[in-house]
């Protein structure tokens, strides 16, 4: 009895959910009314939920110009409308923790999902804000659920200033709030040495990009 006790405990455990974000969620306030909250290991099984989305999805590689030259986005894409079905349950779950949890602050729910992922240490995104839309010109949020190897998020002032280096991966979530996207910068740099993929979930409002 004991051991087939402790072994569903065990599938239990291995199988993706979501602890709580009340009591759990730590706030970091950064300068010029911007923000970070930080909930590590929000999502347990990540593992197992990192496998379903990296089979599941259907990544793209995106070129982009730079200068006069066209160049490969460096990490893989998938964009999920606000009206395209997210493609795991568990993403359905997460948003809608975040929609109750936020619901007062940010009023209004999360619409998008941008997932990236990073294929090795060679992958990366460079500094921005993600200001395509009101990020520019509103205080919003973007909360980024990291699966699968930690990478380093890192975020800067906009106008000079020291630099913030936040580890995520293996099922942490970092929420970027108030003026972060326009008044911050943020980046995942490349990484040097034996580094496993990365998976990162944006979730963001509707005219956030
Ligand atoms: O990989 C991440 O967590 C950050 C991605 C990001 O900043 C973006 O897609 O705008
Ligand atoms: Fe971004």
């Amino acid at each position: 009895m004991t051991s087939a006790f402790q072994g569903s405990l065990l599938d239990f455990a291995d199988e993706p959910g979501l602890a709580e974000l009340a009591g759990a969620v730590r706030r970091v306030p950064l300068s010029y009314g911007a923000w970070i909250d930080l909930r590590p290991g929000w999502v347990r099984g990540s593992d197992e939920l990192f496998e379903r989305l990296s089979q599941i999805v259907p990544w793209y590689a995106e070129k982009r110009q730079m200068y006069d030259r066209v160049v490969d986005v460096p990490r893989l894409l998938c964009f999920y409308d606000e009206d395209v079905p997210l493609p795991d349950p568990l993403l359905d779950q997460a948003k809608a923790a975040l929609d109750s949890y936020y619901a007062e602050e940010l009023g209004e729910p999360f619409r998008t999902a941008g997932l990236c992922l990073y294929r090795d240490g060679s992958d990366s995104v460079a500094w921005h804000g993600d200001r395509i839309g009101r990020g520019s010109t509103d205080d919003t949020m973007v909360a980024i659920l990291s699966l699968g190897a930690p990478r380093s998020l890192l975020l800067r002032p906009r106008d000079g200033g020291e630099t913030i280096r936040h580890p995520l991966g293996h099922g942490d979530l970092i929420v970027m709030g108030g003026s972060c996207q326009r008044t911050w910068e943020h980046c995942v740099p490349k990484s040097k040495g034996a580094v496993g993929p990365r998976i990162s979930i944006q979730f963001r409002p509707r005219g956030v990009r």
